[in-house]
């Protein structure tokens, strides 16, 4: 056998047809505020170092769904959840969750960018301090300067860091966000239509970081963009009053998806 040719091949191989590890399982997810039903036995995978773009027409519950997936929804009085939510095959919704570290595992970015009145430092060395991820300055120093890194914004503000987080352009502020969601060292990252309040090149830029991130977190997005979710997402999962439609890989979605919903929404029919 010939060793370099298989190399090749397998290289060769797309990876992103590969099967990927499963990080989050909704299994027959329901959500009620109060009397009104938002989503209806929701059955959905979140796959590993993928991103998941969540899709449909306002209302249907896209960000209902991903605010469940970090118990977000236990801040909303009048919201039940029944079903089960797994995180590497373990129960989200078991009482004996801490839900402060859960949040640490599932970070949210949101849709305006929202920085602590605080400097980009404190911004980012918040979350490690209260989870106790870094005692000395030095150790808080190198998680700001990694964190700011990787969510590409070092350069732009390494000379301002005890500046306000207030004082950065939108698309830098949400870039901060982001930054603040790495520092605590999450595998997964919710995204709730994280540049609807940006101009086109801060949106291109966190674009961008949302590809390169996938190399070591699961992201799970919500746009209302159809360029967006096809830009940037491996798979994708249209949504339409409480009922996930379908799911499956982006490419398949937009150019051959089996339900006429999907077709008429990323069509521009409705919605
Ligand atoms: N806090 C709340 N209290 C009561 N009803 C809510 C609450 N949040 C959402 N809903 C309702 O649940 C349904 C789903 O809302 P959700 O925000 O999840 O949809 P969405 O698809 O994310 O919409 P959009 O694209 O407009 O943000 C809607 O009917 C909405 O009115």
């Amino acid at each position: 056998m010939n060793m370099l040719t298989d190399a090749a091949v397998e290289e060769a191989l797309d990876a992103s047809q590969k099967p990927r590890p499963l990080k989050m399982r909704g299994e027959n997810v329901r959500v009620f505020y109060g009397e009104k039903q938002a989503l209806f036995d929701v059955n959905l995978d979140v796959l590993e170092n993928q991103v998941t773009a969540l899709i449909g027409p306002s209302g249907c519950g896209k960000s209902t769904f991903l605010r469940c997936l970090n118990r977000m929804n236990d801040t909303i009085d009048i919201c039940r959840i029944e079903g089960r939510i797994t995180l590497d095959e373990q129960d989200i919704y078991d009482p004996r969750i801490d839900v402060v570290e859960l949040r640490a595992r599932v970070g949210m970015v949101f849709q305006k960018p929202n920085p602590f009145p605080k400097s980009i430092y404190e911004n980012i060395a918040y979350g490690p301090r209260i989870h106790g991820l870094a005692s000395k300055k030095a150790e808080f120093d190198e998680i700001v300067e990694s964190s700011l890194q990787k969510a590409g914004l070092f350069n732009e503000v390494k000379d301002r860091l005890h500046e306000p987080g207030t004082g950065l352009s939108g698309g830098q502020q949400q870039r901060l966000c982001i930054a603040r969601a790495i520092a605590v060292s999450p595998e997964v990252i919710l995204m709730d239509e994280p540049c609807s309040a940006l101009d086109p090149i801060a949106t291109a830029k966190v674009e961008e970081l949302i590809d390169e991130l996938r190399e070591n977190y699961t992201i799970v997005i919500v746009t209302h963009s159809m360029q967006q979710a096809a830009r940037v997402s491996q798979r994708t999962a249209m949504f339409h009053l409480g009922n996930l439609v379908e799911e499956g890989p982006t490419d398949k979605m937009f150019t051959n998806p089996d339900d006429k919903r999907t077709q008429d929404y990323i069509t521009g029919r409705f919605g």
